[in-house]
């Protein structure tokens, strides 16, 4: 699948790094890229605890849904009238075949879509009781405040490996080095990649490998806290062991945050899956409480998936 958000970065090799650093600002406002500027919420970690709230996140009981929403892209109809609500504080896993419509409905959920050509929406999407599809312009930014989005693919951007993280802190406001230094330290190390990159910090990112790229775009996501995080395969790149912590980083950010993952694995859905939508040809066949859709599937689609009879 294509991103152009993403692919936008890749043209900017050639053009002046102050003119590229507003390019990416603008871009990045535009269409957001799971690391617009929040605030952020208070971090628990004995060796380094920072605190700023994000009082939208926090105090409103946010909450995520979708109601008969339907999908076209140049006529063809992606997503079928889908009705899910996504809860708060639990790790939701959308699993399903591939070309179901899994990527489309999470990017749905901060409008990422809305730059693909030929594209249709209707029905609702609310946040916190409003339609964002329906959102204006100054909506969206702060709807992209609250729900950030892992692509598939990792997007590093071209600057340093430091800068990658700490870029959504200084659009947001935070110039102070030293908090950012901590901000940037303190999300390397719980995606598991501060000991691989902390003496090389501002080496350009593209220098990472696949894996390693995609840990860094996590780090970056979740620098700005988003309310939702909404990741898509971001374990894909990942070896056994990375994975795992990723799974473990995830479970121990639903206290504060609400997860939704596209997953091809479902051994890791079993794993850290609370709520499951089971997707097939664009239709939502089932949703509901993890153990419940694993061990007791309502539908017989979701029985064969489950079981391994079609992928
Ligand atoms: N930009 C696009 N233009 C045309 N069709 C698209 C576009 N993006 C997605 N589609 C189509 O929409 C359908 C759903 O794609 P989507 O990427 O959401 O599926 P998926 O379940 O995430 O697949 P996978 O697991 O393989 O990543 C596919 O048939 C795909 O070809």
């Amino acid at each position: 699948m294509v991103f152009p958000d993403i692919d936008v970065f890749r043209n900017f090799a050639t053009v002046k790094s102050e003119t590229l650093m507003n390019a990416i600002a603008s871009t990045l406002h535009h269409f957001g890229n799971g690391f617009l500027p929040f605030a952020f919420s208070s971090l628990n970690r004995e060796e380094e605890s920072f605190s700023v709230t994000n009082k939208f996140a926090h105090a409103t009981g946010a909450r995520l849904q979708a109601r008969h929403l339907n999908v076209y892209i140049n006529g063809a109809h992606i997503l079928k009238d889908i009705n899910v609500e996504i809860p708060r504080n639990k790790i939701t896993c959308i699993i399903g075949p591939s070309g179901c419509g899994k990527s489309t409905l999470l990017r749905t959920f901060n409008r990422l879509n809305d730059n693909i050509e030929g594209l249709r929406m209707t029905g609702e999407v609310t946040f916190d009781g409003d339609n964002i599809l329906k959102a204006g312009s100054s909506r969206l930014s702060e709807l992209r405040r609250n729900i950030g989005l892992v692509p598939q693919r990792p997007c590093p951007l071209p600057m340093s490996i430091y800068d990658n993280v700490a870029y959504g802190c200084r659009i947001h406001g935070i110039h102070n080095r030293h908090q950012q230094n901590k901000i940037v330290r303190h999300y390397l190390r719980a995606v598991g990649l501060w000991d691989e990159v902390k003496d090389r910090l501002s080496s350009p990112a593209s220098r990472l490998s696949g894996g390693q790229q995609q840990r860094l775009c996590l780090a970056r996501s979740l620098a700005v806290e988003p309310t939702y995080l909404l990741a898509d395969e971001s374990t894909s790149a990942l070896d056994p062991i990375s994975s795992h912590k990723i799974e473990e980083l995830f479970t121990e950010l639903k206290v504060n945050n609400s997860i939704v993952m596209v997953t091809h694995t479902l051994s890791q859905a079993l794993r850290i899956a609370d709520h499951v939508i089971f997707m097939y040809m664009g239709k939502v066949v089932e949703e509901g409480d993890a153990e419940q859709v694993f061990r007791h599937p309502k539908n017989e689609l979701t029985r064969k998936y489950l079981n391994g009879a079609f992928s």
